[in-house]
């Protein structure tokens, strides 16, 4: 379970995340989905201790993540940007990664198979493809075995097979009662896999439901999970290039 209660994270700037709370319930794929700039990454961020937050808790099983002692073990997390040590193979990444939080070689290997990486576990992080860095992401994940999984953008980068891959994977996971969360702009994929949703517009909550009552009540009759979406944070897009209004009723 994780918990977000008021959070907000004011930068510079401006404010990323303005007084956000929801919750992400086990045993079923949640998608996190906002336009651009809504405040994904920041409340992902949050979550994972990566940053600090200026008012409000996030916490993962009713703790923060910085007090965690072994955090992957509890939490995995697929970020957009991963920290790869260039010159280090894939299995040596995992490895490392491994060995800080008390896990063991046969799950190396382990997270290697189940994310079509053995092939390519020698190979060093600075020759994999997009696709095979975001299945090395997943395998880094699922290291700990951790009950709760969050995943910013899995499908950036995957053929269509990765796709078809990521989505069961998630599924699956949620079907052995872990907690999913996973933010993408693909509203196709989304459809697909993601049971519940929470949707976020200028760092606020726009809707917390299931993904076909999301659409029964935003998308109108025959509409999908794109129309709905588009209808519903039409009010909080940032960054519109060349959409025009007429497109999306
Ligand atoms: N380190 C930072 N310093 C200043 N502003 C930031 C920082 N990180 C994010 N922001 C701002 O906070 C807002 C939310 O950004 P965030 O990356 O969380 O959105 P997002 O929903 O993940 O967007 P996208 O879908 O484009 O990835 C944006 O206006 C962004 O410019």
């Amino acid at each position: 379970m994780i918990e977000v209660r008021d959070l907000r994270k004011r930068y510079r700037g401006g404010t990323a995340v303005d007084g956000l709370s929801f919750s992400v319930a086990p045993g079923r794929v949640t998608g996190f989905l906002g336009p651009n700039g809504a405040g994904k990454s920041t409340t992902i961020r949050l979550i994972l201790g990566i940053d600090r937050p200026t008012g409000g808790t996030a916490t993962v099983g009713g703790r923060a993540y910085a007090s965690l002692e072994r955090p992957l073990t509890q939490v995995g997390a697929l970020l957009e940007a991963g920290d790869l040590h260039p010159s280090r193979s894939v299995r040596e990444h995992l490895r490392w990664l491994a060995r800080s939080n008390g896990i063991g070689e046969r799950r190396v290997s382990a997270v290697l198979e189940a994310t079509g990486m053995a092939g390519a576990a020698r190979k060093r992080a600075r020759a994999l493809s997009l696709g095979m860095r975001q299945r090395l992401g997943v395998a880094a994940a699922l290291l700990g075995d951790p009950e709760v999984l969050i995943l910013d953008e899995p499908v950036n980068g995957l053929d269509p097979e990765g796709v078809v891959w990521i989505r069961r994977l998630m599924k699956g996971l949620a079907a052995e009662g872990r907690t999913v969360l996973v933010s993408s702009h693909l509203m196709s994929e989304m459809a697909l896999t993601a049971d519940h949703l929470v949707v976020i517009g200028r760092g606020r909550l726009l809707a917390d439901s299931s993904t076909a009552a999301f659409i029964a009540s935003h998308g109108g009759s025959g509409a999908g999970l794109e129309e709905a979406f588009m209808r519903l944070t039409s009010e909080s897009v940032e960054f519109r290039a060349g959409v025009r209004d007429e497109g999306v009723r």
